[in-house]
């Protein structure tokens, strides 16, 4: 494991848990990343911003092996999570995405009850040996994303009747539930309400208490809301990081500075 750490305004040092290193990413003959190396502390929030097309989700993508799934899809350069190569052909991948989950923009449910949501992972990675296993799994995870008080009475209703924001809970207790270590969020409060918003955002600030989170958004104010280290890209370079304190205000480069006092995005 490499034992380098970053800084984070509320601890002056974290250790690194995934490393990328000159990372690109093709779109059949098209490149759309562009030789991206960054660290991500642990058990903090670190964002990604940018302009739309920029590239945030793409990298972000290659952190669980998503962009797998899209065909002509490439990734070269190098990602290790805790030292180890997360594209090792010999790695498991669906083992992977229960260590790095994700949250996706729209919230997902499966069409299946509020329970059986949360229970699908454990049950297919044999985390429960019995009911009672599995119910405190599914309870603990509900509590963890801050849902259980509003659920826990229709826990075998559909998961797909609840608002946006508590859907978006019940997806962040899914991918809670196979106990990963990073989680990975591609803009999870775009379709959700300011209320909804404002719950997410203070979940997230709850979960970089356990968890090292990589959060996509379009909002510079819920970068500097919830995140401890920015990273800003543009026409897919990673044009700086930092912590985000500084990144918002005094970034080292004339594009971030464009950026983020709205000149352009
Ligand atoms: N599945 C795909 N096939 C082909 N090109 C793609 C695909 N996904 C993304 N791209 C291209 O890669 C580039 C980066 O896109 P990406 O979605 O990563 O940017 P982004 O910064 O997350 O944008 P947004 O904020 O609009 O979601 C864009 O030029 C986009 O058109």
């Amino acid at each position: 494991m490499e034992s380098s750490t970053v800084r984070t305004p509320d601890a002056e040092q974290r250790p690194v848990r995934v490393t990328a290193r000159n990372v690109s990413v093709f779109y059949g003959p098209k490149q759309s990343l562009f030789d991206v190396s960054i660290d991500i502390p642990e058990k903090a929030v670190t964002a990604f911003i940018g302009p739309s097309g920029c590239g945030k989700s793409t990298f972000l993508r290659c952190f669980n092996r998503m962009n797998d799934t899209i065909e002509g899809c490439r990734v070269t350069g190098k990602i290790s999570l805790d030292g180890g190569d997360i594209y090792d052909p010999a790695l498991d991948v669906v083992e992977l995405r229960a260590r790095v989950g994700m949250v996706f923009q729209k919230p997902n449910p499966f069409p299946k009850s509020i329970y059986e949501n949360v229970a699908y992972g454990p049950r297919i990675h044999g985390l429960a040996r019995s009911k009672a296993d599995m119910d405190a799994i599914v309870e603990s995870s509900l509590q963890k994303a801050s849902l259980w008080n509003e659920v826990k009475d229709r826990l075998h209703e559909p998961g797909t009747g609840l608002s946006g924001g508590q859907q978006q809970r019940l997806c962040i207790a899914r991918a809670i539930a196979v106990s990963p270590e990073v989680i990975l969020m591609d803009e999870p409060c775009s379709a959700l309400d300011p209320i909804a918003t404002a719950r997410i955002e203070e979940l997230i600030d709850e979960l970089k208490q356990n968890y090292t989170i990589v959060i996509v958004t379009h909002s510079m104010q819920q970068a500097a809301r919830v995140s401890q280290r920015t990273a800003f890209f543009h026409l897919g370079n990673l044009v700086e990081e930092g912590p985000t304190d500084l990144i918002f205000t005094s970034p080292g480069e004339k594009r971030t500075q464009d950026y983020i006092t709205g000149r352009y995005g």
